[in-house]
């Protein structure tokens, strides 16, 4: 019996993903053509890679279908209700920094912080008799955020990609999305509320709860984990 190793099957978070396991002498790679989303795996047997979208990583532990499995946390946090009874943390794997942020127009210069927003919301909402709408992927992440930081005259609008051009194309008055260099937020003109700051992701190993172990499974998970000297 192998063990199931999920990993993003693209870009960045893939290519950090093989170097941190290659460091440790697992080497990851990819079966066939850069098209082809089949893995291999040298230096452990018993270890069988599939390569993922990020996004889906987290249902695949959830349901048990891998066992270990390298994602942000911000997408397992957003993706898993109860995250923690259905994966656990194993290494925080120090690549994939992003902040996930509530960002409004630069040109609101009255507006910088959320009990700003908040105040902006409510005006807003009397002014065009709708809520004020903010545009994010991450709508679990963000209405608890918002819900306990007490801002509650808004909506949220889904965007799954491009959410930083929403406000100008007038789809959203403000987003709610990740950030590294804020170097999209700036060419979009769009700045971050002074304690709009949802949750800080990296790139993290988990392991699910959800996978049934036989004996041969559990052996392999121990020497692998071992390995990585996460044991
Ligand atoms: N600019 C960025 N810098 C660093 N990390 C980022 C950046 N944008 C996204 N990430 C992180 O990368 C991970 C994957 O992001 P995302 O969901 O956008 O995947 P993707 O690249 O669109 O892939 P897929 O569509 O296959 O899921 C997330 O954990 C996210 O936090
Ligand atoms: O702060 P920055 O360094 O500019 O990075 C932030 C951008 O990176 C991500 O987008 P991605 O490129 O993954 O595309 P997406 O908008 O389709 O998700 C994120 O959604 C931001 O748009």
């Amino acid at each position: 019996m192998s063990i199931k190793l999920g990993v993003p099957s693209k870009g960045r978070l893939m290519e950090k993903t093989f170097d941190w396991f290659g460091a440790r002498g697992v080497r990851l790679s990819r079966a066939g053509s850069d098209r082809e989303y089949a893995g291999a795996v040298d230096g452990i047997d018993g270890v069988e890679l599939v390569l993922l979208s990020a996004g889906e990583i987290p249902r695949e532990l959830s349901a048990g279908r891998i066992h270990l499995g390298v994602t942000g946390t911000d997408l397992v946090r957003e993706k898993l209700g109860g995250w923690e009874q259905k994966v656990e943390e194993l290494a925080q794997l120090g690549f994939g920094h992003a902040d996930l942020v509530i960002a409004v127009p630069a040109a609101w210069v009255d507006v910088d912080t959320l009990d700003d927003l908040d105040a902006v919301a409510s005006a807003f909402r009397a002014q065009h008799g709708f809520r004020l709408r903010i545009a994010t992927k991450y709508h679990r992440l963000v209405r608890d955020f918002l819900r306990d930081q007490g801002v509650a005259d808004y909506q949220l609008v889904d965007s799954q990609g491009a959410t930083e051009g929403t406000v100008k194309f007038e789809t959203a008055e403000a987003v709610a999305d990740i950030t590294s260099s804020g170097d999209t937020l700036r060419a979009n003109h769009l700045k971050v509320l002074s304690d709009g700051l949802v949750l800080q992701s990296q790139a993290t190993l988990f392991r699910s709860r959800c996978a049934v172990l036989c004996d041969d499974s559990r052996a392999v998970l121990a020497k692998l984990l071992e390995q990585l000297s996460l044991d």
